[in-house]
């Protein structure tokens, strides 16, 4: 044998026997992950048992990234748990995940990043519909983008909170990258109109205006559809992501061509249960307050007074008549610790109304 067939049969030889050792370790977690879910069901007999802990997974992943020795990046080794977790938890309970479809889209990308490939994911057209699908129990968390970088907040989500009872359980955000694709007929043909989201469109703006000037732009519902339509119409390309290209089969004319390199979505995770503190979280609350002076500098003194970081503030027009203004506010923190139960009885003194919309691990991954 040469030299380097021998080293690579000592290394393979390592291989198989490490591989072994880690599915021995896999086997045993997914054991006790077995064991937790008898556990959870013999404490709540008869009740909604929740087998997804939001908290305790971003506790895993933090400390996956935290101590992790390398040569792997720390996102690569918190995602390969992410992917073990996942299945732990599927052996527990298969999750149903409703999400913003159709499939394809960058929501179902953000619900696999956060949640892992072993759940049920399931496209819906509308993002009051994801809502109603986890009211009504049919699926047990859903994914909806709140906000984008480069185009601001989604207003339809902020405003499903106002009336939906269900609660903001978690984080993820997404780098967005866009892509100019066609069908391989259509690679060498002239393209006469572009197709996708309206989002798509402002966040590619400037590369549009610059690279296909005059070309017909036709908005559609989603990145997904915009890809259906240029693998089925010659001659017409789509913006979308890699999801929807691989989906439908569709080339890259050009790569990457979102304005800003940074253009990232934030989706947020929607549930029926509060999550407990993990330790590092985020709140999110509604508000409105009486239409007089200073009502805004009312609202955020007491986060000044005890020193509560801001993240976002939104105002969005009142549903009804009654509220004048209501401000959507992410902070930092957790409603279970003592500075924020103190900053949100003081809120509550000046508010018409508050309404806490969850506490939730800040995103992990
Ligand atoms: O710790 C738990 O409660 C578990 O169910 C175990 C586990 C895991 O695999 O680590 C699985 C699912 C939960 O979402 C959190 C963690």
């Amino acid at each position: 044998m040469t030299d380097e067939k021998t080293r690579l049969a000592e290394l393979r030889d390592q291989i198989d026997s490490i591989d072994q050792q880690i599915m021995d370790l896999i086997s045993a977690r997914a054991a006790c992950a077995q064991e937790v879910a008898n556990v959870k069901m013999a404490a709540n007999p008869g009740q909604d048992v929740f087998f997804y802990r939001p908290e305790r997974e971003a506790q895993v992943l933090r400390r996956i990234k935290e101590q992790n020795p390398g040569p792997l990046a720390d996102e690569e080794m918190a995602r390969l748990f992410r992917e073990i977790m996942s299945a732990c938890l599927a052996l527990e309970k298969p999750m149903h995940i409703a999400f913003l479809g159709p499939i394809g889209t960058f929501t179902q990308a953000a619900a696999l990043k956060h949640f892992g490939h072993s759940v049920v994911s399931v496209p819906l057209p509308a993002i009051d519909a994801v809502f109603r699908e986890v009211e009504s129990g049919a699926a047990h968390y859903g994914v909806v983008p709140v906000e984008n970088s480069t185009e601001g907040m989604i207003n339809h989500t902020l405003d499903m909170f106002m009336s939906s009872p269900l609660k903001i359980c978690g984080e993820v955000q997404l780098r967005i990258h866009h892509h100019l694709l066609v069908s391989p007929e259509s690679k060498d043909q002239e393209i006469t109109r572009i197709y996708s989201h309206q989002q798509s469109f402002a966040q590619c703006r400037q590369w549009l205006d610059t690279h296909r000037y005059g070309i017909e732009r036709v908005t559609v519902s989603s990145n997904a559809e915009a890809a259906r339509r240029a693998a089925e119409e010659p001659g017409t390309a789509a913006i979308a992501g890699d999801m929807a290209a691989e989906l439908y089969g569709l080339e890259k004319l050009a790569n990457c061509i979102e304005d800003r390199p940074d253009n990232t979505t934030r989706f947020l995770i929607i549930g029926r249960e509060e999550v407990s503190a993990s330790g590092h979280d985020k709140s999110s609350i509604l508000v409105s307050m009486r239409n007089k002076p200073g009502a805004l500098y009312q609202l955020l003194e007491p986060f000044h007074r005890h020193g509560i970081s801001l993240t976002r503030i939104e105002t969005r027009p009142s549903p009804s008549g009654t509220w004048a203004y209501v401000f959507y506010i992410d902070f930092e923190g957790h409603v279970e610790d003592e500075q924020v139960r103190k900053v949100l009885s003081d809120v509550d003194e000046e508010a018409v109304e508050l309404k806490k919309l969850g506490s939730y691990p800040i995103g992990v991954l």
